[in-house]
């Protein structure tokens, strides 16, 4: 099943189409009671009482509807909420009270004075948090920390960490440290990115009943299944040579980083390409006798004057001052192209193609916006979409997670191994990307196919090799990911799933 990424301006909207539909208390039943059995799987052995925080939003309602499903399963519970305007909530602090519950005022006392407990459940704040933690919530939040700071009384989130804000990843001054955070209806930002991700511990999903039409028409980003991603894949024609599997240039390499383009070479066989061909004015390791090189006097002059033209390019990776101006020129061959690493520059703006992959790091994008990293790092989704409107084509903003964007759309990869930051990575990435380009995939597809593939080899390095992968590594590994996403067989009697959402293939013989 298709997930989504949605902002606190999603979920407002998508909970005023299930008010309006008279579905809202429905869906905060359905949130409470996915709450109550997240703390029954958590803490199910564990003595003491449940210890429920409730604020005085729908948040704190789910808290209040958990409760009274914790109680009717023979808990004990512990309701600790604010006064509430909201009259959802409201109802169901009645309905608590009319089943012999009673609820106590919150205060940071309060909190800290409770006797051990089984685990807490944060239902303080969630998307409807605005600006840093006021008042008395401040101090409730401090106190939770301060007692729970040892790990010996779990805390589980309810949608969000209170103090984190939905759409950022950068985690204020303040908020709950969560061991747990349940997800409603769909991922937000914070879920996933950077230090607010780090704030919410295990992270899973309650997928709320909420029609698709309406999760799709309000997220912010996708999140692609392994199975639709595998079903992009391309297959090989039984008759397939290497002529056919696509033919991959790697334009990249110079003096000390010559190692770059041997890397995205080594990417692209190992993703599938037939013929892979080096060019650099450098001498290139060859880490695979199977890639082809080509050293040139002057790649500026070869690039003006080459005749042929490949199935797909990858140019950037370790090729110093004169990539730009390469970029420019290859980008008037109209073939699909991977721009990565010193290609990344602002004078290519507007330049990207609808068959071009831009794949900055954080660092290269705030080049290309001409903004801080930390601008870049604190919003990765609107970041890649900028750079997607200003340069064109597909952005893939590399990072953990990476994010993909094209015109009109965004997804968030899943997966990856923390073991992938380290340095060539990037530049393997490039070459599978090209590979896959070269294969005939629409440049949506491979992107985030391509990015997820990677992610896969990563996660099954980190099991081979342990922490510290190299980009050797992963990239030995693709053929074992590519399995793992379901990629369609090259036996050509294997039925091959139509990709989905329709994306038109250049070659669709190789799919
Ligand atoms: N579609 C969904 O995903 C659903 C979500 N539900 C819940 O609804 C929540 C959103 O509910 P609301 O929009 O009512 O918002 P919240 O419950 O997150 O917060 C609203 C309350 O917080 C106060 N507040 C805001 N910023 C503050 C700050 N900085 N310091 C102190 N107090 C602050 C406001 O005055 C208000 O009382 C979600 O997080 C989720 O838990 C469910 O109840 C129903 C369905």
């Amino acid at each position: 099943m298709t997930d989504y990424v949605f902002t606190a301006a999603g979920i407002r909207a998508l909970d005023a189409r299930l008010d309006a539909a008279g579905l809202l208390e429905l869906a905060m039943e359905e949130a409470g009671r996915a709450v109550a059995a997240a703390l029954l799987d958590l803490s199910a052995e564990r003595p003491g009482p449940f210890a429920l925080l409730a604020g005085g939003g729908a948040n704190g309602g789910d808290a209040l509807v958990a409760a009274r499903h914790l109680h009717a399963a023979g808990r004990q519970v512990r309701v600790l909420a604010a006064p509430s305007p909201h009259p959802l909530t409201q109802r169901n602090r009645e309905r608590l009270a009319a089943v012999g519950v009673a609820v106590e005022p919150l205060s940071a006392e309060a909190v800290a004075t409770l006797g051990p407990v089984a685990a807490w459940a944060d239902g303080l704040l969630g998307t409807g948090i605005s600006g840093e933690l006021r008042g008395e919530l401040a101090a409730v939040v401090e106190a939770l920390n301060a007692r729970t700071c040892s790990g010996l009384e779990p805390v589980l989130a309810i949608d969000l960490p209170s103090g984190l804000l939905a759409d950022r990843a950068d985690a204020g001054p303040l908020s709950v440290r969560a061991t747990h955070t349940l997800a409603l209806s769909g991922y937000k930002p914070a879920h996933l990115f950077g230090p607010a991700a780090e704030r919410c511990g295990t992270l899973t999903l309650a997928r709320l009943a909420v029609p698709p039409a309406w999760a799709e028409a309000e997220a912010r980003a996708t999140r692609f299944t392994d199975a639709e991603l595998g079903a992009w894949l391309p297959r090989r024609e039984a008759s397939a040579h290497k002529g056919t599997a696509g033919r991959v240039w790697v334009v990249g390499g110079s003096a000390g980083m010559e190692g770059a383009a041997a890397l995205a070479g080594v990417g692209a066989l190992r993703a599938g390409a037939g013929l892979v061909t080096l060019h650099s004015e450098a001498e290139l390791p060859l880490p695979m006798p199977e890639l082809m090189r080509t050293r040139h006097p002057s790649l500026g002059q070869w690039v003006q004057e080459e005749g042929q033209r490949p199935d797909a390019v990858a140019l950037g990776m370790g090729l110093g001052p004169q990539a730009a101006a390469l970029a420019r020129q290859v980008l008037t061959w109209a073939v699909p192209t991977v721009l990565d690493a010193d290609a990344l520059q602002p004078e290519l703006s507007g330049l990207g193609h609808v068959q071009c992959l831009w794949t900055p790091h954080p660092g290269e994008a705030a080049r290309l916006l001409e903004c801080s990293v930390a601008e870049v790092t604190a919003d990765p989704l609107s970041a890649a979409e900028q750079v997607q409107r200003r340069y064109g084509g597909v952005v893939v903003l590399k990072g953990g997670p990476s994010v993909v964007a094209w015109a009109g759309g965004l997804s968030v990869a899943r997966g990856g191994h923390p073991g992938m930051a380290s340095a060539g990575m990037g530049d393997t990435l490039a070459g599978i990307l090209a590979a896959l380009l070269a294969a005939g995939m629409a440049p949506q597809q491979a992107a985030a196919a391509g990015v997820r593939l990677h992610a896969r080899a990563g996660e099954r390095a980190a099991r081979r090799f342990g922490y510290g992968l190299s980009a050797s590594d992963v990239a030995a590994e693709l053929g074992g990911g590519w399995a793992d996403l379901g990629g369609p067989a090259a036996d050509p009697r294997v039925p091959c799933p139509t990709p989905a959402g329709g994306a038109e293939l250049r070659r669709p013989e190789l799919l």
